[in-house]
């Protein structure tokens, strides 16, 4: 008989060297918790190692690693036909963590694997775009995504989240508007669009709160659009201010369609995307995934 594994958690490797972890996970094993782990390498190799989950019959896959990390593995478990699916937990290893800090998943190795495996499952929604790809934080466009797609490496593990901001200001000089026409159920909209916030969650490129009202568990998406007649830095100071702004634009759809004349991209937790079509629908109750009581994403 093959033995069943409990949990299998996919590490991306950029985390593989991180000793708490290690430490955690012989502790979870000490107490009879039976929890394989995987080291991922390039981009795939999350979404093979979650095929070996289901052919495991595991209760719960981690993904360890940041916002990529949990992309690769929620759309993997999410485009499965496989019933019942595992439960999907978070260890937070990544640079900006935007989904597991806006989760309330504590960033501490040992009590994000307790949650990961112990945590109560909550039904959440996943977003999937053009029927083949999938987000479960968020998409953005224009200045959002220039951001995080040009931060280098090494900034970014020298200075953490804070760097896609530092370094989305002093890009400030090619930011381009992208003209655009977003349609949804009673939403219309034709214009130049700077930012483009798209939230199943609320915040991205370290902690920027681009769509404070979205929740996981709605079967809806936040979208907010700020359009280009209002200048960047007036823009900064009212999401400093939490003021109200005129040219940000928002609403919650199940579904929305955005088309270009040119290219756009859209990064979809922090991977990008590009095209002229982008079909974005909500799929209520996708997956299980284990959070704290007190995760403010949940309705
Ligand atoms: N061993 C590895 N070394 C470097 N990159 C890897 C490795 N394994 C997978 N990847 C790539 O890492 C990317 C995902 O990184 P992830 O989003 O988890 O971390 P991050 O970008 O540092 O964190 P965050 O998104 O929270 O800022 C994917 O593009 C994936 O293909
Ligand atoms: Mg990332």
């Amino acid at each position: 008989m093959k033995a069943t594994a409990q949990a299998l958690l996919i590490l991306n490797g950029k985390g593989a060297s991180n000793e708490e972890l290690r430490e955690a996970v012989y502790d979870m094993r000490a107490e009879g918790i039976d929890l394989a782990v995987r080291v991922t390498w390039e981009h795939g190799d999350a979404e093979r190692y979650v095929a070996e989950a289901l052919e495991l019959g595991v209760e719960t896959v981690i993904a360890g690693g940041g916002d990529g990390t949990i992309n690769e593995v929620a759309a993997a478990l999410a485009s499965s036909s496989v019933r019942p699916l595992p439960a999907l937990g978070i260890l937070p290893l990544g640079t900006a963590n935007d989904f597991a800090t806006s989760c309330n998943i504590p960033l501490e190795m040992s009590a994000a694997l307790k949650l990961a495996i112990h945590g109560r499952a909550a039904d959440i929604d996943i977003a999937c775009v053009n029927d083949k790809r999938y987000f479960i934080n968020m998409a953005t466009g224009g200045f959002g995504t220039r951001i995080t797609t040009e931060t280098p490496e090494k900034l970014k593990s020298a200075l953490g989240g804070v760097s896609y901001f530092i370094h989305g200001l002093l890009r400030m000089d090619t930011l381009k508007a992208d003209r655009c026409k977003i349609t949804g159920p009673d939403f219309d909209w034709d214009g130049e669009a700077l930012v483009i916030g798209i939230g199943n969650g609320r915040q991205a490129g370290g902690g920027q709160e681009i769509c404070p009202d979205a929740l996981i568990n709605d079967g809806l998406l936040q979208l907010r659009l700020l359009t280009s007649e209002e200048l960047l830095p007036s823009f900064l100071r009212s999401l400093l201010d939490g003021e109200e702004n005129k040219n940000i634009i928002s609403t919650s759809l199940p579904w929305l369609e955005i088309t270009a004349p040119h290219d756009m991209t859209f990064n979809l937790d922090g991977e990008p995307l590009t095209g002229t079509h982008f079909r974005i629908d909500i799929v209520p109750n996708a997956l299980q995934c284990r959070l704290p009581p007190h995760c403010a994403l949940l309705g």
